[in-house]
């Protein structure tokens, strides 16, 4: 950790977050962001330094994910509450679909990393595209393996074809430049995070932006049972300003109560769709479909409406159960991840 406490502000306190704490809690709490959560505490970092802070009974760990600020009272070194969170990455647990699995929360950039190789799968990006669109964090979308690729420009190509306007880059992520790439979104208080395969180059990039040796994903941690579990996830300083918070290997990605989400990254569908005799039309053998005339004249890829269609038949099964207060919440965030954020343009 840096030598000297890193200020509310290095941190990416903001007056969002200010304008949460009432006189009395700004008076008498310390805010301090989440860097690691373990089984019944926390360690938190802020202006007084690191802390590893005790959780009250009502406010289980699950309920929270590194990345969250919260108020703790010095006093008792207790947290005393989470602050509402700007964006999250979030999926559904295994077993019971209705859970949501929080993952990181307060990100400002997630780097969604495939490779110019086998690996790179449209449906597999378009995925996690819909899970930066649900959580409200505004995705990078990072090729590594360049130098393996006689000509990566065909990927970014591809890229391009489903998430126009996207920052998109291709790179070698073991070439000396690449930390600079990346940092230009890790400026001072800024947070981001990596998601991608095994083997894309996770821990590759995420060791050249911090300078430390990181494996993204592979930390796993014994339980009192002698079980492994995937839990503890890191906050990592990025040298010159930002933050790298550890996302754990994913394997399954489960969506649901994510349609919003899911219509948003296929803008194209959502589009063509606004003509649909059908409010509720599935682009399938539906009379008046506006969607299949947009096919049928070139507009929309179909093999993106055939993707569109299993996402959303996936995530139907497990929405029917999700409580309407969680759908409204969730509704939010899309809304919020449909602002415009300033990005400057792709490049190659
Ligand atoms: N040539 C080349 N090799 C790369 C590149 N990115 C990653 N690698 C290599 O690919 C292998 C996997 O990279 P990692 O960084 O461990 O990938 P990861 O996504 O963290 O994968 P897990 O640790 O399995 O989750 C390593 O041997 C890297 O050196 C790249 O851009 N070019
Ligand atoms: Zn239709």
């Amino acid at each position: 950790m840096t030598a000297q406490p890193p200020s509310l502000i290095d941190m990416g306190w903001g007056d969002d977050l200010a304008a949460h704490l009432s006189t009395d809690e700004a008076a008498r709490l310390h805010p301090a962001r989440v860097i690691g959560v373990n089984r019944d505490r926390i360690d938190a970092l802020g202006p007084q330094g690191a802390v590893t802070l005790f959780l009250p009974p009502d406010l289980p760990a699950g309920e929270l994910a590194v990345g969250d600020w919260i108020v703790y009272a010095p006093e008792t070194q207790r947290v005393e509450r989470v602050l509402p969170r700007r964006s999250r990455i979030f999926r559904r647990a295994a077993g019971d679909g209705t859970r949501e699995q929080l993952i990181v929360a307060n990100v400002d950039t997630l780097f969604i990393v495939s490779s110019c190789t086998l690996e790179f799968n449209e449906a597999r990006i378009e995925r996690y595209l819909v899970l930066a669109n649900a959580g409200g964090v505004p995705p990078v979308l990072v090729l590594t393996k360049a130098d393996m690729c006689p000509d990566p420009r065909r990927y970014l190509d591809r890229l391009a074809a489903i998430a126009p306007g996207v920052p998109a880059m291709a790179v070698n992520a073991k070439a000396p430049d690449v930390a600079g790439r990346l940092r230009e979104w890790c400026g001072p208080g800024q947070t981001v995070a990596f998601i991608g395969m095994s083997g894309v180059g996770k821990s590759t990039l995420a060791s050249a932006l911090t300078g430390l040796r990181i494996e993204i994903g592979a930390v796993r941690e014994e339980d009192m049972r002698g079980r492994h579990t995937t839990t503890a996830r890191r906050m990592y300083p990025v040298p010159g300003g930002g933050w790298l918070i550890d996302t754990p290997g994913m394997r399954e990605i489960r969506l649901g109560g994510m349609a919003q989400a899911i219509d948003a990254t296929f803008p194209e569908i959502l589009q063509a769709a606004r003509n649909c005799h059908f409010s509720d039309c599935m682009h399938g053998p539906e009379p008046g479909c506006a969607v299949q005339e947009a096919v049928a004249s070139g507009q929309v890829d179909p093999a993106r409406l055939e993707r569109w269609r299993k996402l959303r038949e996936e995530d139907a099964e497990v929405a029917k159960s999700v409580p309407p207060r969680i759908r409204r919440e969730r509704a939010e965030s899309t809304k919020r991840a449909a602002r415009p954020t300033p990005r400057r343009p792709r490049s190659g």
